[in-house]
Formats: structure tokens, C-alpha cells, sequence
């Protein structure tokens, strides 16, 4: 199509000079540039009301080529499509850039069309030009969004109320759901149950408030796997301000967490032995300290050197020396708690940190003691190193912590030079770094072998302590033990019975108490004078806790012929908690039999009513503590009191043990208590003087 030059007039239309008026007035009122140009492309006519598109007068553009105007890279548009209209005069449509009178560029679109002149050629040339600029900006957004969309990122576009309106590829690729399966569906389908409500609650609320939230959260893929993802929630408001719709962003972010912890591992942990290295044993040093001066409890470091490690890489080769250290490490991961530290500080040379010990130091450094002694044992078997066995002791620092006043480098030095001395020592030994600690100990593996000794040779004897009633006759006994020491005389339980109990020689060592005061219950039985008298045992927790517990008490008391309703046992509070329903059960077995218990050390324990009511006792044995400061200390005597009340409303017996005084035992009597042991009586009698003791009371 084109366009006849008006001023050559056309037959049954308006006059020319009307048309071109007509023209003339529409291009004047017109915003879009309407310009004539001549065939080389020259400004002939511009409209007046298009200046300001521009910025460009008439005098800027008459007699200048419009190509003067384009954008370098849209400067060959022009001419090419004036060519073409020469010969063909039909409309162009082209969009370039197109200089302002501010030197600045804007987007143009145009059509171009021929005019023809009288003789039927095309004499000029019709541009319009409209500027695009806002429109070209609008569509390059929509492109980029578009292109954003479709990024890697998995993007997920809810409306307000949650539901899934759109999806993106990267979405698919990531969770494994296509669009169909989610659009409509709340992302919650998404969850991973890893985070409670809690941290979604926390989650909304920061979208609420703030308009967006970042962070790390875990989702399900549709095959069900967990994985990673950082997600970007945003919230989108409309011009109403209310929020119309919800984007999130996310990116799977497995790989990057595995090479953070891949990352983290090769920072933190041995690459031969996979164990902790010196940074991260340091760290967890002066975490200890920090907590082990909360809680008050000591904790240890035990500094570990392989004896002749050098011998096995000359001899053997380092492969072999690898192995040997890995299977050291497994071997020291072995002895200890989960929550302990073994670490690996380079070569042969391994730290052992130990946590949460006793608040007491002497005995924080037996549990170190036998913690060391397990390692020493655990290391000292040989290593199979195919195709050798090898063996290879250890030397063993211990520095000891709880002191706040030591800080990390002082206690690994000090474990360091312990270990330094376990080596000039002797080698496969244990050193403490603090001598006194270094005498405790010393002491205690002195003790310790020799009550072994004792258990092998049978240096114990029992001792008696008469029980009596309010009328002061004697009712029975309860059996003590004494260690009758080959140099150090007569021991009392006090000095050894913990470390009976420590190492599981109570076992035994009860065992034996059992037997002998069942075979003298069992004599006392044959005679008028002690036939009435019933006998207290002591047992340990260690004892207890037995599996065999029951059978065993039951086959001692039938073998020794000895009657069960004359035999009270005497437990604490602390080891019938441990595992009560173990306890009522093994209680309740023994009493079918006849056997009765009594609850020694009353009242400084839990003392809960719930278990009491369910434990089938026979006896409260009211502390010495309480007894002692009966006339002195209102609150013992209060509690004293309250044993007694709390004996009689569940219908049990109740004995008061360390009776000193007269006054004390008045104060009993007054207060309903019936049975007492005690000084006040008789201290604890060998056999023969218990006996005479005996046969006195009944004269
Ligand atoms: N598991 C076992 N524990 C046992 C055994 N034999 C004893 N023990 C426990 O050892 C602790 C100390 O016992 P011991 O040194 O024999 O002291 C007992 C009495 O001598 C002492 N006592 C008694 N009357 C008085 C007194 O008037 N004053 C005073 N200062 N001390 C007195 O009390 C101890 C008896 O305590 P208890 O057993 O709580 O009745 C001690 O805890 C024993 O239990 C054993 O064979 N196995």
C-alpha cells in the first residue's frame, strides 16, 4: 500500500488545498513525529507538535539526513528500507535508536511508506516515529523474569492462602513433583519433618512482619529423600497493600553441605585415624574447662605415646605403622564413653579426654586410674598386622582439670610431662602429673591388690552389732565387716568397701558376708540363747544388680539351713531406685521366701513416698546423722520424728541406728521408735564376745 502525494489531487475528493489543510492539521495535533524525507533520506517536513518527542526543532532537523540520527548500530536500517521503498513503495515498519537533542538514545518505532509523485514514481518519502523506550523496557523485564523463572533455582508461587499456583522447571528437576502434581497443593506437602512447629511459626512470622525470610530449612523429595535447601520466601503485595501472593526461591544445597563437611572434617580431624586433631581436641579442651567449672566436676587428659612406635615403622615399614595407629585409635575409642574425647595429636601420640569425673579430685583420679588402666590393657594386646603380630605398650600422662585456674596449654603440657615420666618410669605405666594425686593413686592400685589378696586368702571376719528393743532385750544383729589385715590389723569397711565396689569385688566379697552370717544364723538357731536372734546383711548395689541376685541369696540360705525369717537385708534407698521395677521384682522373689529388708540410711536420700509405698519393706533404719543430733538440731530431730510417723502409716518397722546417749534414746522412745542399735549397747563384737554378750542379756 502507498500513499498519493496529496498536492496531486484526486478526482470526486475535496479540493487540494482543503486536503492538505486537513493533513497538515492532523499531523499538527498528532504526538507521534510525522516527517517528509526526500529519497536520499533528508528532513523535508517535520510536525510541529512532535518537537518535544525529540527535543529536536525544526532547525535541527530540515535539510539533515534522518540517518544523522540513529544509533550507530541502526544506522544502516534506515537506507536499507529507503532502497527497497525506491523501488517498491509499500509500508515499512522498522524500531532503532534514535538520538534525542539531549544526546541521549530512546527506541523508536517506525513506518516508513513511499509517496508517489505525478509521474507514479516515488517522489518522497512518509516517516512516523513514535518513542517505545518504556515499552522495550516493560518487555525486557517480562525477559529476564521469564528467564529468572527458569533458572536452576526452584521457584514456587503461592497465592495468600498457600496454595501452589505456579512451579518451574528447576522445581521438577529438584523436588522430583511436576507441575500438575503440585499446583492448588500447599506447599506444606513439601515438609520434611525435621523442624517443629516452632520454626514454622517463626518462619511466617518473619514473612509477616518483615516481607521475606532466608535461611536453611529441610524438605522431601517426592522419592521421599531429605535433602538441604536455602530458601528465599518473599511476600508480594498488591496496590491494596494486602499480600496477594508468595515467592520462594530455593536451592538444593546437599553437595554444598557435604563439601562444607568434607571441608570441615579435613580442618578438624586426623585423615589416618579419622579421629580428632590437636585444633579440635584444643577446642573441646576450653569448652571443658568451661563446663567443668559449672558443673564443678573434674575432668582428665590423658596423654597417650606408643612404647618403640619407631621400631615398627624401621623394622615392619609405614604401612604398617598405619595400621597399627588405626587400630590403636579403635582400640582407644573402645575404653571409653561416647561423649569422651580421643584425639590424635600426630605420630604415635593420642590424647584421651575424659569428662563429667567426680567432683571429688582423689576420686576423679581413680575413675581416670581405671579408665588408663582399661587403655593400658586395650593397647597391650597384639596387633595384627598381617602377615605379623606386633606388640606395643603405652605410656600414660594424666593431668587432672577442674582447677580454673589452668588453662588448655598448662594441662596438655602437664599430661605431656606426666606421660614423659610413665616413660623414664618403666614404660606401660600410668603417671599423674600432680604428685599428691600420684600418691592417692599410687595408694588405691596398692589397695586394690592387695584386697584382691585378702578375697583369695580369706583375711575377713564378720563382727556383731547388737539390735535391741524398747524393753533392751535382744532381738538380733546386724553383721559387719572387718578386714582382719595381715600387717595393718583390724580394717574397717569404710577404708576398702568402695573400692570393693569400684572394681566388682563386692561381688565376691558379699558373697562370702552372705554365706558366713547364714552359717552362724543357722548355728545360733541350734541354741535356746540365740535361737530368737535375726541378723541384718549389708548388700552393695553391685551386689544387687546381679542377674543372680535372687537365686544365689536363696541357694546360700537353703544351703546353710538357715531360716529366711530370721535373715533382713539391708538396702539403700539410691541403688532400689536405679531400676525399680527390677527391684520390687526381685524383692518380692525373696520375700516369698521369708527374707525381709530394712532401708538403711533413712531419710538422706530421695526418701519418695511413691516408692516406698511400692517397695515391699519390713524396716526403716532411721541414719545416724539424725540420731546424733537429735537433742541439738531441731531439723534432725523433726526428721527423726517424721521416720518414725512415716514408718507406722505404712505399717513398717522402724530401727534407729548410732544410739550414743540415754537422751537419745529417749527421745526415740518418746517419739514411737522401738528398736535400736547403737554405742549406747554395744559397739560391733568378733563372735565369741557378741556371743557372751548374748548370753549376758539373757541372764
Ligand atoms: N556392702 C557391705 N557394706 C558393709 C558391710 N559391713 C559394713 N558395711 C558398711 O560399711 C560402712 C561402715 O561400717 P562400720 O565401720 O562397720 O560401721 C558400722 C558401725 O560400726 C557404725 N555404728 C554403729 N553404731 C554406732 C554408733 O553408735 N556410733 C557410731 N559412730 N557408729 C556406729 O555404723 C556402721 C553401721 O552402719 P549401717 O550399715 O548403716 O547400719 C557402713 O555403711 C556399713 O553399712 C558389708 O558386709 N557389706
Amino acid at each position: 500500500m502507498a500513499i498519493d502525494n496529496p498536492g496531486a489531487g484526486a478526482p470526486n475528493e475535496s479540493k487540494p488545498d482543503e486536503t492538505e489543510a486537513r493533513c497538515r492539521r492532523l499531523a499538527e495535533h498528532c504526538s507521534d513525529m510525522i516527517a517528509l524525507l526526500d529519497l536520499e533520506g533528508r528532513y523535508l517536513y517535520v510536525s510541529a507538535a512532535s518537537m518535544p518527542l525529540f527535543g529536536q526543532t525544526e532547525a535541527d532537523l530540515l535539510g539533515r539526513h534522518a540517518v544523522e540520527f540513529a544509533h550507530p548500530d541502526d544506522a544502516d536500517k534506515l537506507p536499507a528500507i529507503i532502497a527497497q521503498i525506491r523501488r517498491t513503495p509499500r509500508v515499512h515498519t522498522l524500531t532503532f535508536r534514535r538520538r534525542r537533542k539531549d544526546d541521549q538514545f530512546c527506541w523508536v518505532e517506525s513506518k516508513v511508506q513511499g509517496v508517489l509523485g505525478p509521474d507514479g514514481t516515488v517522489s518522497e518519502i512518509i516517516l512516523t516515529a513514535r518513542d517505545i523506550s518504556e515499552r522495550r523496557q516493560a518487555e525486557e523485564e517480562l525477559r529476564i523474569a521469564a528467564l529468572a523463572f527458569e533458572a536452576q533455582h526452584g521457584m514456587i508461587i503461592t497465592g495468600p492462602d498457600g496454595a501452589i499456583l505456579r512451579v518451574n522447571r528447576g522445581f521438577t528437576e529438584i523436588t522430583g513433583y511436576s507441575a500438575e502434581e503440585v499446583i492448588g497443593r500447599n506447599p506444606s506437602m513439601l515438609k520434611s519433618g525435621r523442624h517443629d512447629q516452632m520454626f514454622y511459626q517463626a518462619l511466617w512470622n518473619s514473612v509477616e512482619e518483615t516481607g521475606s525470610w532466608k535461611g536453611e530449612l529441610w524438605n522431601r523429595r517426592k522419592n521421599g529423600e531429605i535433602y538441604p535447601q536455602w530458601l528465599s520466601i518473599s511476600a508480594v503485595r498488591g496496590v491494596s497493600g494486602q499480600i496477594s501472593h508468595y515467592v520462594g526461591s530455593f536451592a538444593d544445597i546437599t553437595q554444598h553441605k557435604a563439601d562444607t563437611d568434607k571441608i570441615e572434617h579435613l580442618a578438624f580431624y586426623d585423615p589416618l585415624t579419622r579421629l580428632p586433631n590437636r585444633r579440635l581436641l584444643e577446642e573441646r579442651l576450653s569448652q571443658s574447662l568451661i563446663t567443668s567449672l559449672r558443673s564443678k566436676r573434674e575432668g582428665a587428659l590423658l596423654f597417650i605415646d606408643l612404647d618403640n612406635f619407631k621400631i615398627i615403622n624401621d623394622t615392619l615399614g609405614h604401612d604398617k605403622g598405619d595400621l597399627l595407629l588405626q587400630q590403636t585409635a579403635q582400640r582407644l575409642t573402645a575404653c571409653v564413653r561416647e561423649s569422651d574425647t580421643v584425639a590424635r595429636l600426630g605420630g604415635d601420640e593420642f590424647v584421651v579426654m575424659l569428662e563429667e569425673l567426680s567432683e571429688n579430685r582423689a576420686e576423679a583420679a581413680a575413675q581416670t586410674r581405671i579408665v588408663g588402666e582399661k587403655i593400658l590393657a586395650a593397647l597391650d594386646a597384639p596387633y595384627r598386622l598381617s602377615p605379623y603380630e606386633y606388640e606395643c605398650s603405652a605410656s600414660i600422662g594424666v593431668a587432672l582439670f577442674g582447677d580454673h585456674r589452668q588453662n588448655m596449654h598448662d594441662i596438655l603440657k602437664q599430661a605431656d610431662l606426666a606421660m614423659y615420666r610413665a616413660k623414664t618410669g618403666g614404660r606401660n605405666g600410668i603417671r599423674f602429673f600432680d604428685p599428691e594425686m600420684q600418691a592417692s593413686v599410687s595408694a588405691r592400685t596398692a589397695l586394690e591388690s592387695e584386697l584382691r589378696r585378702a578375697i583369695r586368702e580369706k583375711q575377713f571376719v564378720l563382727h556383731y552389732q547388737p539390735q535391741v528393743d524398747a524393753g533392751g532385750r535382744l532381738t538380733g544383729a546386724e553383721a559387719l565387716l572387718r578386714w582382719q589385715h595381715p600387717t595393718r590389723g583390724l580394717v574397717f569397711p569404710d577404708n576398702f568397701i568402695s573400692v570393693a565396689e569400684e572394681t566388682g569385688m563386692i561381688v565376691g566379697l558379699g558373697r562370702w558376708v552372705l554365706e558366713t552370717a547364714c552359717e552362724q544364723l543357722a548355728a545360733w538357731a541350734k541354741r535356746p540363747e540365740t535361737a530368737h536372734l535375726s541378723l541384718a546383711v549389708n548388700v552393695s548395689a553391685g551386689q544387687f544388680r546381679q542377674t543372680d541376685f535372687v537365686n544365689r541369696v536363696l541357694e546360700t540360705v537353703r544351703q546353710s539351713g538357715a531360716d529366711p525369717l530370721r535373715l533382713k537385708l539391708e538396702l539403700t534407698e539410691s541403688m532400689l531406685l536405679d531400676d525399680i521395677e527390677d527391684t520390687i521384682t526381685k524383692m518380692q522373689a525373696m520375700k516369698h521366701h521369708g527374707l525381709s529388708f530394712s532401708l538403711d540410711d533413712f531419710g538422706t536420700g530421695y526418701s519418695s513416698l511413691a516408692y516406698l509405698k511400692s517397695l515391699p519393706l519390713s524396716q526403716l533404719k532411721i541414719d545416724r546423722s539424725f540420731v546424733t543430733d537429735v537433742h541439738t538440731d531441731p531439723n534432725a530431730a523433726a526428721i527423726a520424728k517424721t521416720i518414725v510417723f512415716l514408718a507406722q502409716s505404712l505399717g513398717l518397722t522402724v530401727i534407729a541406728e548410732g544410739v550414743e546417749t540415754e537422751v537419745q534414746r529417749r527421745f526415740l522412745d518418746e517419739n514411737g521408735c522401738r528398736d535400736y542399735q547403737g554405742y549406747l549397747f554395744s559397739r560391733p563384737l568378733p563372735l565369741d564376745e557378741f556371743e557372751r554378750f548374748t548370753v549376758k542379756r539373757e541372764e
